[in-house]
């Protein structure tokens, strides 16, 4: 085995402290170091980013010999992106580990709003059944127009089960996919126009910011649903409160939130609203998946290979 010191070093910046199995396997491959105050800092090529820490402009300028940050999550928000374009510092995330458990959960988030899964539950625990009889009906998810809202690693996971389930796709992103074929928006109040539900699985940038506000929701329409596993500032969050208590949507699914772990208060009262912790993307599966991804990720590097999951910073 490599003396400790011929190990290749990695920076770990991280806010949850990771699993000491996985650190214990981490440390027989690399040279951890956990603090950027470290004197290695300055030599460091590879930062492992755990969870959201952020790395700001400020928290780059400390490694000067950084080439390649390996992310954690899905979304890459947390990292200055613009700065590692600058810099032409690569990143990764953890799209391939986390997309099928995120689809999985989006269209759950979805059939629990169409069919009022989680409301009925409430309603027969409560005791209501036998008292107030028959449950008003739900609506079937097969045949539904459904807008995708950022067609990347989650949103094609999305978009292969819901062909299954026989709806219909249309997609927006930041530009038309050759891959595929579906009907492409590039305005993404066209898009909730000619759909009965959004789905939102896009990244959370500069331009994305309140990207769905009033005037998307009013194009979607009255009948309309919305489902967010992406980043909660996707949606104008104020505006979406208005129009489900207002019923100018039909109902949202949502896992994400602007200002977590604070759900607006308005929303526990709406029975047209499924609510859930951020918690899309994780299983044991994911996780274990996710550390296979970042090992790989690393190897790459130092073997100077393509890397599995890098970002576009395009
Ligand atoms: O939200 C979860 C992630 O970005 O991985």
């Amino acid at each position: 085995m490599a003396a400790m010191d011929e190990l290749p070093l990695v920076l770990v910046h991280a806010l949850p402290p990771f699993e000491i199995s996985f650190k214990g396997r981490l440390q027989s491959r690399f040279q951890l170091i956990d603090s950027l105050d470290s004197t290695f800092a300055p030599h460091v090529s590879v930062l492992l980013c755990v969870g959201p820490s952020p790395v700001s402009s400020d928290t780059l300028r400390h490694l000067p010999s950084l080439q390649c940050i390996v992310g954690s999550s899905a979304g890459v928000d947390h990292i200055d992106l613009a700065e590692c374009r600058r810099r032409g510092i690569t990143v990764t995330n953890a799209g391939p580990s986390f997309c099928e458990d995120g689809a999985d959960f989006a269209i759950g988030l979805l059939i629990d709003v169409l069919r009022r899964i989680s409301a009925a539950d409430r309603y027969v625990r409560a005791g209501l059944w036998p008292m107030k009889g028959d449950y008003p009906l739900g609506s079937k998810l097969g045949g539904k127009r459904v807008g995708i809202v950022g067609l990347g690693n989650i949103g094609s996971e999305i978009a292969k089960r819901l062909v299954a389930f026989g709806c219909r796709i249309a997609y927006n992103s930041r530009n038309k996919k050759s891959s595929v074929s579906f009907p492409y928006y590039a305005n993404i109040c066209n898009l909730a126009a000619n759909s009965d539900i959004l789905i939102i699985c896009c990244a959370l940038t500069k331009e994305t910011h309140h990207l769905i506000n009033k005037d998307v929701m009013t194009a979607l329409g009255k009948e309309g649903v919305i489902i967010n596993v992406g980043r909660g500032a996707l949606i104008n969050e104020k505006e979406l409160v208005q129009c489900l208590e207002q019923g100018q949507i039909r109902g949202a699914g949502l896992d994400v939130f602007e200002n977590e772990p604070d759900v607006p208060k308005e929303l526990f009262e709406l029975e047209n609203v499924v609510l859930s912790p951020h918690k899309a993307i994780a299983t044991p599966e994911s996780f274990a998946s996710l550390q296979e991804l970042i090992v790989g990720n690393l190897e790459a590097f130092f073997s100077n290979k393509p890397l599995l999951s890098p970002v576009n910073l395009e």
